[in-house]
């Protein structure tokens, strides 16, 4: 190009530009710019555009990086009912949003006491005379602690240890009878004052209680009944097999008593029994201090507090302790844990621990959203939401609405229940039935991108079961004779599930990670919640990329 002209050229765009741009005309090349200083100024161009091209592309992919990052990432629990679903979540809560969880332990004073009750009751029953009789009907019995003999029928029970004192418990106990009643009223009486009372769920069938939104159910959540003594009538097989209420026996205030009893999450048990609700005082006029509810006679601790001693000394009977285990019943395995703790949690001034929360049983009805930020390096966090389900057999239809927007499944199941069956079908193992649910969730063609994390829970039960002496092979005939210790037969149900995932994933290149765990412990919980995260945001990662 002719330096003249390239020259006036310059000069025409640096008058104009310099009309309204006087930085663009301060950066304009010198007008008497020589051949060598321009090649050096346009390479030194040519390399400072270069520069900011890089910059620019790196910024580009940071922002890519963190939408990326940012993007929520939906985790679903899975697994049969009584799982440890819940109980997770509650960890998962307990990790990341303490202040919360610990705002909401005296919340769950009123379930702890209705576990605890409801064990009491629970003894009693079998204690009872009728007990015998009953054992004689061919009824399912509640899963969650009773030890099915090798046959599948709990041992016979018509002889045994009689416990002479058992009259005398009952009419001592009786109080509890009302409280329980009386809890399980609180627990149900909905939050809103203009929301009609809800029948106890026996009186409704399920699917009826299960509104939609959004094409997925509204969560409820239920309190298990442990009546066996009318269990026949209350235990559900079907949505459709509840008793109707012309088929319910007795005055109408035994109606809820061992029936399944719903409690809607929009229910406010959580306010009710919170220290904003109704079960505290106002402040006292006097000493200035904050009054609790032990200053309410009406509240719950009054009657327990009463009848702590006589539960103390039904549960120490050694005789009660005898004729609980010839009936192979394990309270241990539920909500038993309170048995051993009785003056602690009856105490008029008792606050739920960590631990006790931990171990409160709340049965799930539909599901249940949990969300929260994970902080992540410099960048905003990651928001999670976590499903938790209801994972009783009439409850997994609402599952399928979660699969397509799922990037996390959490499948959790709990081993120590090799010699136990289901509630909703007494002829099927727990184990065969978590077998069976696994093989359905890791072949699903809709969750082959998914990643899935096995818990194979309740590994505390398992080694207190292995260690008093009961046998996986008589339970599990595949197990043939190989040693009977917690190694071995962890060891065996690690290669079992992991077995069937390789055989039967659509997704070859789909990583297992399985972990041996219980949920009720804190401190590995917390270990293994902290590697699961980093796993499932790291294959998220990788699957957004692939995306
Ligand atoms: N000892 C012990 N108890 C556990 C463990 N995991 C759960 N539990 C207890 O088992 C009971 C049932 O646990 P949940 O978490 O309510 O079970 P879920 O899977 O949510 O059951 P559904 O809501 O019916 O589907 C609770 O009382 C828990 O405290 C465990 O690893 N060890
Ligand atoms: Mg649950």
């Amino acid at each position: 190009m002719p330096k003249g002209k390239s020259r006036s050229e310059d000069l025409g765009r640096r008058r104009s530009l310099s009309d309204f741009d006087p930085l663009a005309a301060a950066l304009l090349p010198p007008p008497n710019e020589t051949p060598e200083e321009k090649e050096i100024r346009i390479r030194a161009e040519i390399e400072a555009q270069k520069i900011s091209d890089d910059i620019d592309e790196m910024l580009r992919q940071e922002k890519l990086e963190r939408k990326k990052t940012r993007a929520e990432v939906n985790v679903l629990l899975l697994g049969q009912s009584e799982s440890g679903k819940s109980t997770t979540l509650k960890q998962f809560q307990l990790l990341h949003t303490p202040s919360a969880f610990h705002a909401e332990r005296i919340a769950w004073r009123a379930v702890i006491y209705l576990n605890l009750v409801r064990s009491v009751r629970r003894i009693l029953d079998t204690l009872s005379p009728e007990a015998d009789i009953d054992d004689h009907d061919d009824e399912p019995l509640e899963t969650a602690s009773i030890i099915i003999s090798s046959n599948g029928h709990p041992p016979s029970t018509i002889s045994g240890t009689r416990v002479p004192k058992y009259e005398v418990y009952k009419k001592r106990l009786e109080p509890l009878i009302q409280l329980e009643e009386k809890l399980t009223r609180l627990l149900t009486a909905p939050g809103d004052s203009d929301e009609p009372t809800r029948l106890p769920l026996s009186w409704h069938q399920h699917d009826s209680l299960m509104t939609m939104s959004n094409g997925r159910p509204t969560p409820t959540i239920t309190i298990p009944q442990t009546n066996f003594l009318s269990q026949s009538q209350s235990l559900p097989v079907s949505p459709t097999s509840y008793p109707s209420p012309t088929l319910s026996n007795g005055p109408p205030s035994n109606s809820r008593r061992g029936k399944e009893v719903t409690v809607h999450s929009s229910t406010n048990w959580r306010k009710t029994f919170g220290l904003g609700g109704k079960s505290k005082s106002p402040k006292s006029a006097h000493s200035g201090e904050i009054e609790g509810w032990w200053e309410d006679p009406d509240d719950p601790v009054h009657a327990l507090n009463a009848c702590a001693p006589a539960m103390q000394e039904l549960w120490k009977d050694p005789n009660v302790r005898q004729r609980l285990d010839e009936k192979r019943i394990r309270l241990e395995e539920s909500a038993g844990f309170y048995l051993n703790e009785i003056p602690r949690i009856t105490a008029k001034k008792y606050i739920p621990t960590n631990d006790d929360v931990l171990k409160a049983r709340l049965k799930t009805l539909g599901v249940v959203e949990h969300s929260f930020l994970v902080p992540s390096g410099a960048n905003r966090g990651v928001q999670w939401k976590i499903y938790d389900v209801g994972g009783a057999r009439n409850q997994r239809h609402a599952w399928a609405p979660y699969f397509s927007d799922v990037n996390a499944i959490i499948f959790l199941a709990p081993i120590s229940a090799f010699d136990q069956v289901l509630i909703e079908d007494p002829r099927v193992n727990r184990v065969e039935d978590s077998l069976l649910l696994w093989k359905g969730v890791v072949s699903n063609k809709l969750l082959e991108n998914v990643n899935i994390v096995l818990f194979l829970n309740k590994c505390d039960l398992l080694q207190a079961k292995l260690n008093a002496g009961v046998r996986l092979n008589e339970h599990m005939l595949s197990y043939h004779d190989k040693p009977n210790d917690y190694e071995s037969v962890s060891k065996y149900f690690r290669n079992k599930f992991g077995a069937i995932h390789q055989s039967m994933t659509p997704n070859k290149e789909r990583e297992l990670y399985i972990h041996l765990t219980a949920v009720t412990d804190t401190r590995r919980t917390g270990t293994i919640i902290a590697n699961v995260r980093d796993i499932i945001i790291r294959g998220n990662l990788k699957t957004l990329r692939l995306v």
